[in-house]
């Protein structure tokens, strides 16, 4: 019989490279979803190198591929531990764990033979946990013809209810929408670059992780022809559904639209800052021009400068006036959404529910995600 509640735990990794945040779940008989307790830890820099060094073709990759998996179920395992204990919980409290994995290729633009590979060794996690480890989310997707992402969507649909045109922007590594009209039809896409280009640049030029609150880009001045040209990548144009990931935009990518041009390193920041803001927009007028209210989540919805920028934006692009809000606002720490989604969608996996919207990857049509590795 189903228990009115359940807790999962979701483990997210996502393209920012950063760590991992572990969320704690309470979910209920429909799925509804509430976050008990987080717990995130960044990576060793032994492991983030190892993971960051698999994101593009090198040699002995098999090898490396296999190890830096076995590595990071060694490190969720970890972060699963904390969690337990912060909690006071035992693993038998647990339903399962969903987990992320790291995307280290994603390329679903390959007809019968598109692939995304998210790095795990979801066994290791199962013995070393003692808990039910569901992996592999985006797979079965894909072999329904769909993008295997953006897969939230159908939780932020669950999650975020409310009487109005509202839509939902994770600003992780890559940014995605999702569309959530009052009345119609729910979709939603990868929009572009989120975090991932500014956090390159500015570890390339400053040795920082991350530019804290947007403080250097705000030194800088946005560079209107370099900006025109990182937005003329044919993939802002593409129409859903579409995804992507640091196959597409990367450090590589952003040293080729500069050439040989001579930049206050300041000012590329500065245009960086833009063009997250700007795609993202962009990409909303377009597809929702009646958007009310937008909520904001991941790392990105931390970042002052980006959450002001998208204000001032959104004046100028949108007749009626947009409410621009982070998740807090609707009671979820914007860095603890993908992780309680995938709390979600490993309960969706063990209720035998289809999680994936076809209206959203392009599948032929509902499919249950995930594989299980009982402990
Ligand atoms: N105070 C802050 N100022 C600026 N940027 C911030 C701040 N806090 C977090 N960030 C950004 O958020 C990023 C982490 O975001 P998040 O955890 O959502 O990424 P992710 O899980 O890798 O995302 P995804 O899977 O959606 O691509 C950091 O790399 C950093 O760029
Ligand atoms: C292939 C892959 O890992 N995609 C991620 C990435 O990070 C953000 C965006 O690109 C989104 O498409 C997806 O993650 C979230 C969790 C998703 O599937 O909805």
């Amino acid at each position: 019989m189903t228990q009115p509640h359940s807790l999962y735990i979701g483990l997210m990794s996502g393209t920012s490279l950063d760590g991992i945040d572990a969320v704690l779940a309470q979910i209920g008989s429909n799925g509804e979803a509430s976050a008990v307790e987080a717990v995130s830890r960044p990576f060793s820099p032994e492991l983030r190198k190892a993971l960051f060094e698999l994101q593009s073709p090198g040699s002995n990759e098999l090898h490396r591929e296999k190890q830096a998996g076995n590595a990071l179920a060694l490190a969720y395992a970890e972060a699963v531990r904390e969690l337990l204990k912060k909690a006071n919980l035992q693993p038998s409290h647990i339903a399962a764990i969903g987990a992320h994995g790291q995307t280290i290729r994603h390329q679903p633009d390959l007809g019968d033979l598109a692939y995304t590979h998210q790095t795990l060794n979801p066994a290791l996690l199962a013995e070393k946990t003692g808990i039910d480890v569901i992996a592999d989310f985006r797979s079965r997707d894909l072999a329904a013809g769909g993008h295997g992402a953006p897969l939230v969507p159908a939780f932020h649909a669950q999650q975020f209810v409310e009487d109005k045109n509202l839509a939902i922007l994770n600003i992780g590594g890559i940014a995605n929408l999702t569309l959530l009209p009052r009345t119609g039809e729910v979709t939603g896409f990868d929009c572009g670059p989120g975090n991932m280009l500014m956090d390159a640049w500015i570890q390339e030029h400053q040795g920082n992780a991350f530019d804290e609150n947007g403080n250097w880009a705000l030194q800088g001045t946005v560079n209107e022809i370099l900006l025109a040209k990182l937005l003329s990548d044919p993939f802002f144009k593409k129409a859903p559904p579409k995804s992507t990931g640091r196959d597409d935009f990367n450090l590589r990518w952003l040293q080729e639209k500069i050439g040989n041009e001579n930049h206050h390193t300041e000012d590329v920041q500065a245009t960086l800052l833009h063009l997250t803001a700007h795609s993202a927009l962009e990409a909303l007028v377009h597809h929702a021009p009646q958007t009310q209210k937008l909520i904001v989540c991941g790392g990105g919805a931390r970042n002052t400068a980006l959450m002001n920028l998208l204000k001032v934006k959104a004046q100028h692009l949108f007749e009626v006036p947009l409410e621009i809000s982070t998740s807090d606002s609707a009671g979820i720490d914007p860095q603890l959404v993908e992780g309680l989604a995938f709390a979600w969608l490993a309960w969706a996996h063990k209720e035998k529910r289809p999680a994936n919207m076809p209206a959203v990857t392009g599948a032929k049509g509902p499919r249950i995600l995930g594989a299980c590795y009982p402990a």
